[in-house]
């Protein structure tokens, strides 16, 4: 069996490859990174490491890579014998692999009739629903229609941290033991994946919002708020009394909307949360705030970790949430040099304004309850900077 991976980074080889070959597939990683084709081609194996007491380690073997941007040909070849694909690219860049996408699946469907799951896991609701339009958008109606009968793009939802990776062996990763993969059953073309690492179910949606709105909240609460207090570490940002305490409370905050709109009881969200909480802490999993905080503007986005839960929260119980309030102005604050989006968000704030930009890049009105809380907060978190600011100067 092949499976054909769009994105051989940190969950590409540090999740789907370990699941996918213990399923028995061969794996074709397909990546724009020419030194990581090229190392994954001659050494033909990885290393994975397990960030706990013990540092398992497990070899992944049947694995090749392909350079799309070299050779898209192979790529499309790779499509056409493909019992699977899957991606982990990053939300912002499924756009530019559905070209590509497109041109391999009409090829494969001159050759075969044999139907072909697509599934995006990556860190958003409706990444596949979402590649599928990207994909649909090159398509005549009468491929439509082709497409509709031959291939399937069943959402999902992928949980395992997987930090950046700084290793001499470059293509080892280390990543925490726990993972979960949940894939939307209802969607799937032909016979089911015998895909043990893989729990399919009925409905996505519950899973995708409780893991978004839990894991992917309380990663960004520390992160930012991190940050903000100078933290370089995940692990180092949570001891802080005041990080935890926003963590804690916008987990508080999405659990009530995740709680009220599925069917999960308080009491057993807690437990979840309580182990995300465990996982954060782990000191075996060296992650860094600007990893988790990386493209500020994406996590700002209206159905994202931030927005989403609190839009649903204000609109459930008629009140603004004051944990995620207080973590959307740390987001303002998030200006880390090396990342793209947070040099734009910053320039955003300097020529238009704290609260305009921040109400276009939501997409929400300048009144709107959630912008004026954020402010709020933003002025007081930019007070408290600029006292710790002083401070440290008196000290040295
Ligand atoms: N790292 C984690 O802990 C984690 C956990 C769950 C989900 N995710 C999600 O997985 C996705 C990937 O995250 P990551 O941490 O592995 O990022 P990453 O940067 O390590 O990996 C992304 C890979 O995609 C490649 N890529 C970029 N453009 C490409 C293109 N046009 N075609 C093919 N490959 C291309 C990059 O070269 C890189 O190797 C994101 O959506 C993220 O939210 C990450
Ligand atoms: O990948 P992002 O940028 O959407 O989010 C950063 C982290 O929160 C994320 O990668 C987590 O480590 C992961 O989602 C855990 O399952």
């Amino acid at each position: 069996m092949l499976a054909v991976h769009f994105g051989a980074g940190n969950i590409g080889r540090g999740f789907i490859g370990e699941i996918l070959h213990d399923a028995g597939y061969d794996i074709s990683f397909v990546d724009i990174n020419a030194e990581m084709v090229d190392l994954l081609n001659s050494k033909k194996k990885y290393k994975i490491v397990f960030a706990d007491q013990g540092k398992n380690e497990q070899f992944i073997t049947g694995i090749s890579a392909i350079n799309s941007k070299v050779e898209p040909d192979k790529v499309i070849e790779s499509i056409v014998r493909a019992d699977l694909v899957t991606t982990a690219v990053g939300p912002d860049i499924l756009v530019n692999i559905s070209d590509l996408l497109a041109k391999s699946l009409k090829r494969r469907s001159e050759i075969t009739d044999k139907p072909l799951n697509i599934i995006a896991c990556e860190n958003m609701i409706g990444g596949s629903t979402f590649l599928k339009e990207k994909v649909y958008e090159k398509l005549s109606d009468e491929e439509k229609t082709l497409f509709n009968r031959l291939y399937a793009f069943p959402d999902a939802a992928v949980d395992r941290i997987v930090p950046s990776q700084i290793n001499d062996d470059r293509l080892m990763v280390e990543v925490e033991p726990y993972y979960e993969w949940v894939v939307d059953q209802s969607a799937i073309k032909g016979e089911l994946p015998a895909i043990s690492g893989i729990k399919f179910v009925p409905e996505l949606a519950p899973y995708i919002v409780r893991k978004l709105f839990t894991v992917n909240t309380g990663h960004a609460a520390i992160a930012y708020f991190g940050y903000m207090k100078g933290f370089a570490r995940i692990d180092e940002a949570i001891k802080d009394k005041e990080v935890y305490h926003a963590v804690s409370g916008a987990l508080k905050e999405t659990g009530r909307v995740i709680v009220s709109k599925y069917d999960f009881d308080w009491d057993s969200h807690q437990d979840y949360i309580n182990k995300i909480l465990l996982r954060f802490k782990n000191p075996y999993i060296i992650d860094s705030v600007t990893r988790v905080g990386r493209s500020p503007l994406r996590k700002l986005g209206k159905n994202d970790r931030l927005l989403g839960p609190a839009l649903s929260y204000y609109q459930l119980f008629g009140k603004v949430p004051e944990n995620l309030s207080k973590i959307i102005a740390a987001v303002l604050l998030f200006d880390a040099e090396d990342d793209q989006e947070a040099r734009a968000l910053k320039h955003l704030i300097r020529n238009q304004g704290v609260e305009k930009a921040l109400s276009e890049t939501v997409e929400l009105e300048e009144q709107h309850p959630i912008i004026q809380k954020s402010i709020e907060y933003y002025k007081l978190h930019l007070k408290e900077k600029e006292i710790t600011i002083r401070d440290s100067s008196k000290r040295l």
